[in-house]
């Protein structure tokens, strides 16, 4: 399954508008004296830490959008900003039409227990609840009757591939299907934004993979605006439309995987690209080159991954017919471009 490769015509479900946290006994001052204009030198002097550092992105309607970087990048600290666990000091953050900054303290439980869901990496489960009523709980937080909230989770339950499991205790349950309670449990709400924190970073690498697709699976049916950390690059490109790229606490890049392993900004975004495949990422449209409406072989789409159709173009002579999501033939791509992107070279257009 293949993430959606464009997202940039829907709307905004977050805004992170010049966001920055400081930490330090002179945050707060040094904030109010310099604003958006503090300086790296005045942040060093006054052992000021900047864990985001003027951090500007948007969140799309439907998107999954992944924020990657090493440890101590600043993942944690904008996710945190962004759900309304610690205020940014300086810039702005709208969550579905709400400003935080301004939002009442009501206002903010409000879209935090119906407008966000949340999963995390050591998957939170309450040890003394049955898996029925670790995922019922949000709805038990909401004062709904016992009755509907354990039908619900029970739909929910089938879902995330858990039926028959939920009079377990969560210590019966393997590290993948506990991490399937956290999914369920998050969705109890129908939340509008999924928030998920290395939800899958604590799996062994098959479960993780086996993960990864449940995630995709489900985002399919669901249609969730998401907003997915983690500190792996392979799993940010199997999963992302877009992904903003961290570092120091600044985003030094954000593109769909395409964009970033083709155009790497810096020698830092280089190197977490260096090792991917470009048939993984490039898409059909970025190397086809123009139309020949003579070929009477069966196109390929324009949005395929170039390593999806390697096989079939490899095994005709003449250029295959491109199509975009009309049917109306746009370009042709042929043999030696794909090769040059099986080889991991710029394809010449
Ligand atoms: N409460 C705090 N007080 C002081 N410094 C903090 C605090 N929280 C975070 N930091 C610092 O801010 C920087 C960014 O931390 P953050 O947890 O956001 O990184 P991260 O990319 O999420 O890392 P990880 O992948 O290890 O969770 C780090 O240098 C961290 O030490």
């Amino acid at each position: 399954m293949t993430p959606h490769p464009s997202t940039t015509d829907r709307e905004a479900l977050i805004e992170c508008c010049s966001v920055w946290k400081l930490y330090g006994d002179r945050a707060e001052a040094l904030a109010a004296r310099y604003g958006q204009n503090i300086s790296t030198e005045i942040l060093k002097e006054t052992g000021t830490i900047s864990a985001a550092r003027d951090v500007t992105f948007d969140v799309r309607k439907g998107e999954i959008f992944v924020i990657m970087g090493l440890s101590g990048s600043g993942k944690s600290t904008i996710l945190r900003c962004m759900t309304g666990l610690i205020e940014p000091t300086l810039g702005s953050l709208k969550v579905a039409g709400t400003d935080l900054k301004t939002a009442s303290y009501e206002e903010m439980i409000e879209i935090r227990r119906h407008k966000m869901g949340m999963v995390f990496q050591d998957f939170a489960l309450l040890p003394h609840l049955t898996v029925l009523d670790n995922i019922a709980f949000p709805l038990r937080v909401q004062g709904i009757s016992k009755t509907l909230r354990h039908s619900k989770a029970r739909e929910m339950m089938d879902l995330v591939g858990l039926s028959g499991r939920g009079n377990h205790w969560p210590h019966e349950l393997s590290g993948g299907q506990q991490q399937r309670v956290g999914i369920a449990r998050s969705l109890m709400t129908e939340p509008e934004i999924w928030f998920l924190d290395e939800p899958f970073s604590a799996l062994d690498p098959i479960i993780r993979t086996e993960m990864q697709n449940e995630f995709l699976r489900l985002q399919n049916l669901l249609q969730k605006s998401i907003v997915f950390v983690t500190h792996d690059f392979d799993e940010a490109v199997r999963l992302a439309d877009r992904i903003a790229i961290m570092e120091g606490g600044c985003v030094v890049q954000i593109g769909t995987p395409e964009e970033l392993i083709t155009r790497p900004a810096t020698p830092y975004v280089t190197e977490f690209t260096k090792n991917i495949p470009r048939s993984k990422v490039v898409r059909v449209r970025t190397v086809m080159g123009p139309a020949n409406k003579g070929l009477l072989i069966e196109p390929v789409s324009a949005d395929a991954l170039v390593g999806d159709i390697a096989q079939r173009v490899l095994s005709y002579r003449d250029p295959v017919p491109v199509t975009d999501e009309d049917g109306q033939i746009i370009g042709t791509i042929d043999a030696p471009k794909v090769a040059a992107v099986l080889m991991n070279k710029e394809a010449e257009t």
